[in-house]
This record gives structure tokens, sequence and C-alpha cells, in this order.
């Protein structure tokens, strides 16, 4: 129930104080032209000074003191009272839709009265009729549609049937009547209407039935499961709570539908398709037709708690360890990757003498085991033929291992591939050509994040190269904490891209540098070679190699020993940051930002998007700064003082075992 009813955003002014405050700003006219120059109630700014995208227009209209009219008098009445009484004949389209003036849908009697709206401006044509609908002075001055058909040019139904004409510089929609619309892509109204979209305009048709729901005082918040806050991560702006919001439920009116369907009464679902209940929350409780129950939804709602999208909620019962839950530790802040979140996990726990436990997960190109007893996990790549690493392969790599590192359970990963005598081709190249340009970004930003989850992990990271393994496969290996190859000598392994008329990105090659050290990974680069298991070993691109058959046993036990160190057992490291020509850190495994040993002025953020790709940034770039890692540094750390060099070094972990 607490989560059915939809909040009231604290800024939310009643529609009387929506209304008088729109008044007062007032619709201004520029000067000499006649034609508006702003339309006031713009919600769009209005709820960017409130930090909050929910436009005004989404305002419940349980909230207006004139909806208690509305029962009463009925909608049309309702509405001409309230425009009369309260909108001092204001045209129409200088109305939000939220007043219950704007009750009567438009397109209806009514319209005539609306006339123009700003000389010059916008020129209402009869709703079907062709005819020009031309914009003004101002800022829309471009806009030029048809009035009766849609931009592409196609015939449109006539009204109350409504195209859309989005402006998404200026956050203002015209429809084919000439109508100015307000609101920020979640919704959109129009008198008796409301018009679904999103941030990509996705002209929606949606009777606004829900005045039913509480006698008729205007229109309702839009709301579908795919526009649930709650399942972004945000409050629930559930509104199919039958007691009172929408009555139950809107329906979803096919593109081009003549009418809306008739109006539902309280507590009863409309007719026609339901929008599926939010499946996050708990149905609310029935309302009895005769129940004395407001209708209105009681605020302020506290927010739904944070939960991840899709998945159920999980029980809130005391954690057996003892330590708080990882769902109920704190959501990081706007823009901060989860992956913070494992930082601040609590010390290791010690084996636990219960009977060993496995787990598994998987998902199309990767198979999971967890043995939590050793708190070791092996991520299988079964991506046949050869395991290359297309945009759903990185995808779920990182899905799998953000999940790994958000297990407590879970201390170290060993990667293998579950495909005989491949570990990885690398990178898809089918993912590199005849593609968008949208598509490569994405691509490349996926290849980017799987090296940097890798590379960060909190976890102790061991690869089980049991197959050839060129260019991205090399990577993976390369940027887990120790790679253990079959000695097969035909398995090979190494940074190719030369051999292919292509150069590794530099990120490639520092990873490489690093293992590797500088003169040989400058031939090996230069010549694209490809070393067999042997060579690979001889140079120090793989650890070790043992016989095919002992790989996995091989793993294992490295991994144990690595697990014994104290502490977490992972690798330490910190990014740093340059600020004003001095490191700070900004975080690391185990160690808070700005917390730790920091080198000059404060420190940063933590585990933040935008901080952390300018570190990595400036650190692949070479402005001075460095991205370490404990016992191995990327980018350019041989440029800075020795002094600064030796912040990683001095960086202890805290909150180990
Ligand atoms: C723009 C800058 C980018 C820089 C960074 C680039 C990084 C990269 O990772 S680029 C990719 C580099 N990878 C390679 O060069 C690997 C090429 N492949 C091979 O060497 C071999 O395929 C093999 C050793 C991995 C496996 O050999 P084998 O068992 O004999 O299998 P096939 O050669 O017959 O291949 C089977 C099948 O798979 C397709 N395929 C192989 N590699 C890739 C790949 N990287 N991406 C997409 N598809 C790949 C191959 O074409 C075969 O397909 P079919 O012909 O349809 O059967």
């Amino acid at each position: 129930m607490r989560c059915c009813s939809p909040p009231r955003p604290a800024w939310v002014p009643t529609c009387s104080s929506s209304t008088r405050s729109r008044r007062s700003t007032g619709p201004a006219r520029a000067a000499g032209t006649g034609a508006w120059d702003w339309p006031p109630w713009r919600s769009r700014s209005r709820s960017r000074q409130r930090g909050s995208t929910i436009p005004a227009m989404l305002l419940p209209d349980a909230v207006c003191p004139h909806s208690t009219a509305s029962p009463r008098l009925g909608p049309r009445a309702a509405g001409d009272e309230v425009h009369r009484r309260c909108c001092r004949g204001q045209p129409r389209e200088l109305l939000p839709a939220s007043c219950p003036g704007m009750a009567v849908p438009l397109g209806e009697p009514e319209r005539g009265r609306a006339g123009r709206a700003g000389q010059g401006r916008t020129e209402r044509g009869s709703a079907g009729q062709d005819g020009m609908v031309q914009g003004g002075a101002g800022p829309w001055d471009h806009r030029i549609i048809k009035v009766g058909k849609d931009p592409q040019g196609h015939r449109v139904q006539p009204a109350p049937t409504t195209t859309i004409t989005p402006n998404p510089e200026q956050g203002a929609w015209l429809n084919n009547k000439g109508a100015w619309l307000s609101g920020n892509g979640r919704g959109l109204t129009e008198g008796g209407w409301l018009i679904g979209g999103g941030p990509t305009p996705r002209p929606r048709r949606v009777p606004l039935t829900s005045r039913a729901g509480n006698g008729g005082s205007g229109p309702r918040p839009l709301h579908g499961a795919d526009r649930c806050g709650a399942q972004r991560g945000g409050a629930c702006s559930a509104l199919l709570c039958p007691r009172g919001w929408g009555g139950g439920g809107l329906a979803t009116a096919p593109r081009g539908s003549p009418s809306p369907p008739p109006p539902a009464r309280r507590g009863v679902p409309p007719p026609g398709p339901r929008v599926p209940r939010c499946p996050l929350h708990a149905p609310c409780p029935p309302v009895s037709p005769t129940s004395p129950v407001s209708p209105y939804p009681p605020y302020p709602r506290p927010p739904c708690p944070p939960i991840s999208p899709h998945i159920p909620p999980p029980p809130q019962t005391p954690c057996p360890r003892g330590a708080a839950p990882p769902h109920l530790t704190p959501p990081p802040p706007p823009g901060v990757l989860p992956l913070s979140q494992a930082w601040g996990r609590a010390p290791r726990l010690p084996p636990s003498p219960l009977p060993a436990q496995r787990r598994a997960f998987s998902n199309n190109k990767i198979l999971v085991e967890l043995d939590e007893s050793a708190g070791v996990a092996t991520m299988k790549f079964k991506s046949p033929p050869v395991n290359s690493l297309s945009l759903d392969f990185l995808t779920e790599f990182c899905i799998s291992l953000e999940k790994l590192e958000n297990d407590r359970a879970c201390r170290g990963v060993i990667l293998t591939s579950a495909v005989p005598k491949i570990f990885s081709s690398g990178l898809d190249i089918t993912e590199m050509c005849g593609k968008s340009t949208e598509h490569y970004a994405e691509f490349w930003r996926a290849v980017q994040e799987m090296w940097l989850r890798l590379y960060s992990s909190n976890m102790v990271t061991v690869a089980a190269v049991n197959g050839s393994s060129p260019a991205g496969g090399c990577l993976i290996a390369l940027t887990c904490d120790y790679r253990i190859m079959a000695e097969n000598p035909k398995f090979s392994i190494g940074l190719n891209e030369a051999q292919l008329g292509i150069v590794a990105p530099f990120w490639f090659k520092d990873t490489f540098v690093n293992v590797v050290g500088h003169r040989v990974a400058e031939s090996s680069l230069q010549l694209g070679s490809l070393h067999p298991a042997p060579e690979a070993h001889r140079i120090g691109l793989v650890d070790e190699l043992v016989p095919e058959e002992k790989l996995k046993d091989r793993a294992t036990a490295v991994m144990q020993q690595w697990l014994a160190l104290p502490g977490k057992g992972g690798t330490s490291w910190a990014v740093t940051e340059c600020r004003n020509g001095d490191l700070t850190c900004v975080g690391g495994p185990g160690i808070e930002a700005g917390s730790c040993v920091s080198v000059g002025t404060g420190g940063v953020g933590g585990w933040e998007v935008g901080k952390l790709s300018k570190a990595v940034r400036a650190a692949l770039g070479c402005e001075g700064c460095a991205w370490h890692t404990a016992g191995r540094s990327a980018g350019c750390a041989g440029r800075l003082p020795p002094a600064q060099l030796a912040v990683p070094a001095l960086l202890s972990r805290a909150g180990g075992a």
C-alpha cells in the first residue's frame, strides 16, 4: 500500500497556488510582437530549479481545491466554472493541463473558445482540417507544422487524436491543433488527454480515464510499469492504486484510436488493456465502493527502498553473518558506480566450518560457479565457437563480475573457458565494422568497462588460460592478478593487433607493459606477436605453465595462497587524481575515498564516474596523474616525482580481516 500511493513531491504546489504563481509571473508578451515570449507554466524550468524532472503538468488534481467542485458540477461544468473563476479567460493554450479549467478535452465544443493564442504565433485550425500552424516570434519561431498532418505529412485523425511535435531543445511540444504542450517527455497533458512519451519522443495517445477516480476534476498522471520510478531505483510513483489514483489503471489507446474509452467509476478499472502493475510493489488492499477512505493518497510518502531493477526485493531479515546485508547498505549517491559499495564491504570472514556450499548462476555467455566455503568463483566463458568478446559477452561479463563483487561470500575469481582450445579470440570483429557510430561507442564503452572492472576488482583474479588468447583475450588475462596457462605450444597469447593492421589501444599497451616490461612489450606490439605458451612463460606474459588437466587445481591452489594473505588477500590499489599539482587518493578497495593517505589538498569524492574517468583519462593521457595498483602501475607513472610514486605503496589496507 505504501508503495502504491503516489508521492507528492515536496515542491509540488497545489493547483491553486501554481495557478496563482503562473498568473503572477504571467505569460509575458514580447514587446511589440504580441507573441508569448515564454510560457510561464513551463514546468521544465520549474522542475529543474527544484532538482526534479517531474513536470508540474503531472500534478495530481487531488491537491487542487477546485476539484472538490467536480463531483457536484461534473467535469465539464467544473472546468468551465474554474476557467471563469480562476483563469480569468486566459487562452486555453496558456493554461496548464492540471488546471481543472482544462478538464474538457480539446477538440470538444469548447474548443472554439480558446481562439488564438498569441498573435501570429499559434493559430488553431479546426481539428482534422489542413492548415498552417506556425510559430511567431519567440523561441519556437522555426516551428511550422500542418494541422491535421503529422510531421511526416501523414494525415492524422481528427480530434481528439493528437500529433505531437517535440522540440527537445526547448522542452516544448506542439500538437496538431496548435496547442503548446509542456512536459519533459515523461508525460504530456493536453486538456483531458494525457500523452505518454519518453525522452526520445514516442508519441502515444493515452486517453485519460482517471478522471473517474476523483470525480472528474482533470488529468491524472500517467503511470506505466515502464515509468515506475522504483524500477529505476527511485521512488515509486505507481498510480494503479485503487484508492483513487486513476481508478485502478490507465488504458493505453492504440495509435489513432478515435476516442477515449468511457470514464471508469472510482475504484473500477477502466476497460481496455491495463497497464501492468508495478511488480515491485505490494498490491493495495481492496477498497469497497462505499469505503469512506479518501480517494486521495496520503502524502508525503516515504520513498520506496532502492531496489535494483528486475530483482525482487529480498526479505529484510537480519543478516545471518551479523553484518548488514548488502541490500541494506545505503545506496550510493547519484552518479556513483555500485562498485564503490564493494569497497565498503565488511571485513572478510574466515572460511565457514559448514559443508561446502556451491552456487551457480549463468547467462548466455558465461557460467559462474561459486564455492562459498572457499570464497572462490569460477567464471567460465561459454560463447562458442571462439568466445569472442561481443557487446553481449562484455555486458554479461561485467554483470557477472559485479554480482560477485557484491557477494560477500566471494573473494576471488578464476577466469577460464568452457570452449575447448580457446580462451578467448579477443574482441568480436563483427562488432567493429558495419555498425552505427552509436554502436561503436557502446561497444567500446563496454570493452573499457570490462577492463576497468576487472583491473579494479576487489577480488583476487586468476586467469586459467586453457586455450588461445589473442588480443582482447590476452587483455583479459593481463588484467588479472595472476596468469596460469596450459602448457600446450599450440596455444598462443599476445596482442596481435599489428598483424590485423590495427593498433592496440594505449590502455591495452599499458596493461601489457605492466606485465612484461617495456622492451618486450615494444617488440611484441610492433610485430603483433602471438606467443606460444612456452614463450609466453619465458617473457613473463604468463606466470606459470601447467599441464592442461592440472590447470584448475593449480589455479585453485594459487587462489588459496593469495587469499591466505592478510587483509583482503586481494590487490591494494588506489586511484589517484591530480589536483593543483598534488595527488589525492580517490579511493581503493577497503580504502575510504579521501580518508586514506592523501598528498595535497583534500580527498575527493569516491568512485564517481566522472571523477574516475577523469582520473583514468588523466592517468592514461600522461597529464601528471597516475592510476596505480600495488605492484603494477598503469599510465605514465614514470613521469611522476618519486614522492608521488610512493603514494600507492603507503596505502595500507583498511578493514582487512
Ligand atoms: C580498432 C582498434 C581495435 C584494437 C583492439 C582489438 C582487439 C581485438 O581483440 S581484435 C580481435 C583479434 N582477434 C584475432 O585476431 C583472433 C582471430 N581468430 C583466430 O586467430 C582464430 O579464430 C582462433 C585462434 C581464435 C580460433 O581458431 P580456430 O579454432 O581454427 O577457429 P576459426 O579460425 O575457424 O574460427 C571459428 C569462427 O570464429 C570466427 N572468429 C574467430 N575470431 C573471431 C573474432 N575475434 N571475432 C569474431 N569472430 C571470430 C571465425 O571467423 C570463424 O567463423 P566462421 O568462419 O563463421 O566459422
